[in-house]
């Protein structure tokens, strides 16, 4: 059965007005946000309501689709088939290649411990529109926060990606570090490198979040799959006394996305990276979403009451791709430590690539 919602996200992508669908990892629901005119709203105080995308530079604006037209609709995969063959592709190397040496004789010099570096890499595509591209990510990435979001003054942003920033229920929340990567099988082992990339960033979140909160939760590390990659992973959770907007400015950008110390390793990327990131690497997905609590007598009542709690589930814009036209731009990056290969870094974004390949390119 052809979705309803999928005619709906047709019909405003071809009027041009701004909309957002997506799935959260693991669930059924297909959800679309969409605006009736094509206003830029932006989000400023993190305390509006709606679909925000954030981009890596917080300096740049957030933009906000508000809940005003919000349709949910059930959605079963037609295929679950996330492996397959990784395309070798040499474009960009030698670019990527000396970025990472740079990256790592800093690491040397002591300007910082850590930094992510990525590329860019434009992709030709014809006869795909973003609408065939976001039901491929849905029908092979069922672990993943997969969505379309468009917006006539903005772009057309589309991905796949294993990472939460921050889920909040009330003043409940849910956080991790993921990061080192290496190719999926059945038995994976961490080497040193990788391990501790990723215990860089679990202790960047345990000691920013430590400010806000009484007590957290910290799991044990242990390997996750994202496509035909693994990534490590610890879940983080607690609850918060403070707004969710110093939250929010505490953790992003995390050194999965950015690096430690977090400003020199930013400087470095704005320095050193040939392009603009733009929402590669900022985050995205629903702000304070009111929660509709059902069967309480309260609610009938007292309609002001019924929304007074909220949610939100922000992702880290990874494994995502601009749609332009009949171009796509695919972005990727890797955690560069002291420790880093810079050709091994290479191969690792063309790994990446892949999660957006696979459906660009089928
Ligand atoms: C920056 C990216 O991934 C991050 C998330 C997981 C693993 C990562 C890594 O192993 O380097 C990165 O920190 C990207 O996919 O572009």
């Amino acid at each position: 059965m052809k979705q309803t919602l999928f005619n709906k996200i047709q019909t405003q992508y071809g009027f041009n007005l701004p909309f957002v669908a997506y799935k959260k990892p693991k669930t059924d629901v297909l959800t679309g946000v969409f605006q009736e005119d094509n206003t830029l709203h932006l989000s400023t105080t993190f305390n509006e309501s709606g679909f925000v995308m954030a981009p890596f530079n917080m300096e740049n604006q957030s933009v906000i689709i508000p809940f005003d037209k919000v349709i949910e609709e059930r959605y079963i995969s037609e295929n679950t088939n996330e492996s397959g063959s990784i395309a070798n592709n040499e474009a960009g190397k030698e670019d990527h290649i000396s970025l990472v040496e740079k990256g790592v004789e800093f690491i040397k010099k002591g300007e910082f411990e850590k930094v992510v570096l990525s590329r860019k890499e434009s992709v030709l595509i014809s006869e795909k529109s973003p609408i065939d591209l976001f039901e491929a990510l849905l029908n092979t990435y069922l672990n993943a926060f997969v969505y379309v979001w468009y917006h006539p003054k903005v772009g057309c942003w589309l991905g796949a990606t294993p990472e939460v920033l921050l889920s909040t229920h009330a003043k409940r929340f849910k956080t991790m570090a993921l990061a080192g990567t290496q190719l999926y099988k059945e038995e994976v082992a961490w080497g040193n490198k990788e391990k501790q990339e990723q215990q860089f960033v679990t202790d960047f979140i345990i000691g920013e979040l430590n400010t806000v909160t009484n007590k957290l939760q910290v799991s044990e590390p242990y390997t996750v799959q994202a496509g035909k990659l693994a990534h490590i992973r610890t879940d983080i959770t607690g609850s918060f006394n403070v707004s969710l907007k110093e939250v929010i400015e505490r953790l992003h950008p995390t050194p999965a996305v950015c690096g430690l110390p977090k400003k020199a390793a930013k400087n470095f990327i704005m320095k050193n990276e040939t392009y603009d990131r733009e929402y590669y690497t900022g985050f995205l997905g629903e702000l304070n979403k009111p929660i509709e609590r059902r069967n309480n007598r309260r609610n009938t009542e007292n309609k002001a009451y019924q929304f007074s709690t909220t949610e939100s589930n922000l992702f880290v814009n990874l494994r995502c791709m601009q749609y332009e036209n009949n171009q796509v731009a695919i972005y990727v990056g890797g955690g560069i430590t002291k420790d880093s290969n810079p050709e091994m870094e290479f191969q690792e974004t063309v790994n990446k690539t892949s999660t957006m390949k696979k459906v660009l390119l089928n």
